[in-house]
């Protein structure tokens, strides 16, 4: 019998978040739904549920380029994606990692959660700053990571232009400014400082939207490693995020997950336009 050729290979380096909304758990999800092997890296693992971020302990640094060297090494990854990092140690040992790896790398500059818990110390910001983000090929920070790490604060659509260019100035090659926290539609805007791609979705009236950003994240990685360019990967990524949101249900008491599996549960994209 002839062996099967094997799906795009995608690493997540992220944290564990034991609800199994984001992290380390909504990355894995997402990478299978949309038809790729995920494989992980955990910087840290929570103890988290719909109400919020109960504990968080970071892995030594040795366990974390252990578990990067034994994937690469052996298995190899055509794109990597990553979302809690916890420490600035631990940033900086990750963009070591990645700096010589010749795939395309989408950084999700995990702050703080949706409850206000802090994910990384606060001393890991210039880390992030200048080690890593100068080797992703797309960063997608939301509006309280733009702030964070460059200072500008966006009240209004407009502003998002002004976040992209102060982002850009950190080295990745392409900035996604998510306006998730925004009022109105959900619109986020991708550039490479030449090209613009405005990406409009209709806000869903879902309170359940815990791991948006991870979700939105890992499927860009899965797109990039299908060979996809990063415009088609960042539109077909924000359809499945729509989707997944359209479709988030209430688990525990506070704010539910996105359902990474909407697509396997007959549920079809929201409508998402690439401009
Ligand atoms: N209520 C919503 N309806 C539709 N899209 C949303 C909603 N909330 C967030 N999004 C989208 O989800 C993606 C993740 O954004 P965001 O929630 O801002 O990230 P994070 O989880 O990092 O805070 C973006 O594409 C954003 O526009
Ligand atoms: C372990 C872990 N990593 C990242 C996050 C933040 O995820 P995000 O997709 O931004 O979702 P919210 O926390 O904003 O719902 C997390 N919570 N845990």
């Amino acid at each position: 019998m002839t062996p099967r050729s094997a799906p795009p290979r995608v690493l997540t380096v992220a944290g564990s978040d034991s609800g199994g909304g984001a992290g380390i758990q909504a990355d894995l999800k997402t990478m299978l739904a949309l038809g790729t092997h995920g494989m992980s890296v955990i910087t840290a693992v929570t103890a988290q549920n719909s109400l919020g971020v109960h504990g968080a302990w970071p892995l030594p640094a040795t366990a974390v380029i252990a578990q990067f060297r034994a994937v690469v090494d052996d298995i190899g990854v055509q794109a990597v994606k990553t979302g809690m990092l916890a420490s600035a140690e631990l940033v900086e040992a990750v963009a070591g990692l990645l700096r010589p790896l010749d795939v395309p790398v989408v950084v999700d500059p995990v702050g703080v959660s949706k409850h206000g818990d802090a994910l990384l110390a606060h001393d890991a910001l210039d880390a992030v700053r200048h080690r890593l983000l100068p080797v992703a090929t797309v960063a997608t920070p939301n509006l309280d990571e733009v702030t964070q790490l460059t200072g500008v604060t966006v009240t209004d659509e407009s502003g998002l232009r002004t976040a992209a260019a102060a982002i850009l100035a950190l080295g990745p090659q392409w900035a996604l400014i998510k306006g998730g926290h925004l009022p109105g539609d959900a619109l986020d805007l991708l550039t490479d400082g030449i090209t613009e791609h405005w990406l409009r979705a209709p806000r869903l009236d879902n309170s359940h939207t815990h791991g948006t950003g991870c979700t939105l994240a890992s499927a860009i990685a899965a797109g990039l490693a299908a060979d996809r360019t990063v415009p088609d990967a960042v539109a077909a990524a924000k359809d499945y995020v729509t989707g997944a949101i359209s479709a988030g249900f209430a688990l525990g008491s506070g704010i539910g997950p996105v359902d990474h599996g909407h697509r396997l549960r007959g549920g079809g994209d929201g409508a998402a336009v690439l401009g």
